[in-house]
């Protein structure tokens, strides 16, 4: 791996901003995921810096998902790689993440905290609002995440943000603010320029034509902005 890429070195303790010259990779797992995805989530980790895998998995009950957890937290783990779920404070809790990932309907920044305890990494989507984010601000979220910024197949969206949110919050606040939707190693220069500290991305690594390796090594070139 490429020295030049090495992520901050306090990395996973907290979804640190981190130098502020690198914007880092935050990858999503697909909805539904194959028996062979610990393999292919590997491959994707040991191709370039990763700073976090969200497990984002719909249509399962928790059970399920938490049978299908362990060879992927295992996966990040060896490579000090943050492991979050998305969804679910009490999954979280069950399987010993990193941290949670909550929507506006995933339950509140406070008691993730209070359940998860003061390690946990807290992040919260706050859309294409300002409001949203100073709330989770508040609340204690360790980032805010908005979007979505282009396109997206990997789900139906209400909400499309515009980059200058990204500009406004890095601004204003230290702390880290996350960019989704539709992000390609095309279209996400924009959003790095603009001020993300993270790009999330699910479908441009898992579906990239040349395997998720590839597809992580093809957004090494967006995330030096100095
Ligand atoms: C990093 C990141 N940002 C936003 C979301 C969306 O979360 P949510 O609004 O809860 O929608 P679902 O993911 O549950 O469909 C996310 N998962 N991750
Ligand atoms: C899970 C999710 N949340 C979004 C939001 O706008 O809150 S967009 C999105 C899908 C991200 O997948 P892809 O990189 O394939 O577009
Ligand atoms: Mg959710």
């Amino acid at each position: 791996m490429d020295d030049d890429l090495t992520l901050d070195p306090d990395f996973p303790a907290r979804f640190d901003r981190g130098q502020r010259s690198r914007c880092q990779l935050y990858l999503v797992s697909p909805p539904r995921i194959t028996e062979d995805f610990a393999e292919i989530l590997a491959e994707a980790l040991d191709a370039g810096p990763v700073a976090a895998f969200q497990l984002r998995l719909k249509g399962l009950d928790e059970h399920a998902i938490a049978r299908m957890a362990e060879p992927l937290q295992l996966a990040c783990s060896e490579r000090d790689v943050a492991f979050i779920v998305n969804d679910s404070i009490s999954l979280a809790k069950r399987l010993g993440a990193d941290g949670v990932h909550l929507g506006q309907g995933d339950g509140d920044p406070r008691e993730a905290r209070t359940i998860l305890g003061p390690a946990a990494q807290v992040g919260v989507t706050c859309h294409d609002s300002r409001h949203l984010a100073m709330e989770a601000g508040e609340a204690g979220a360790d980032y805010v995440a908005f979007g979505a910024f282009f396109p997206t197949t990997t789900k139906e969206v209400l909400h499309r943000a515009e980059p200058s949110i990204l500009g406004w919050w890095s601004t204003l606040f230290e702390l880290p603010c996350v960019a989704i939707g539709g992000i390609t190693p095309d279209n996400g220069r924009i959003l790095v320029e603009a001020g993300a500290d993270f790009l999330a991305v699910c479908g441009a690594v898992w579906t990239h034509p040349d395997g998720p390796g590839a597809g992580v090594r093809a957004f090494a070139p967006l995330l030096d902005r100095s």
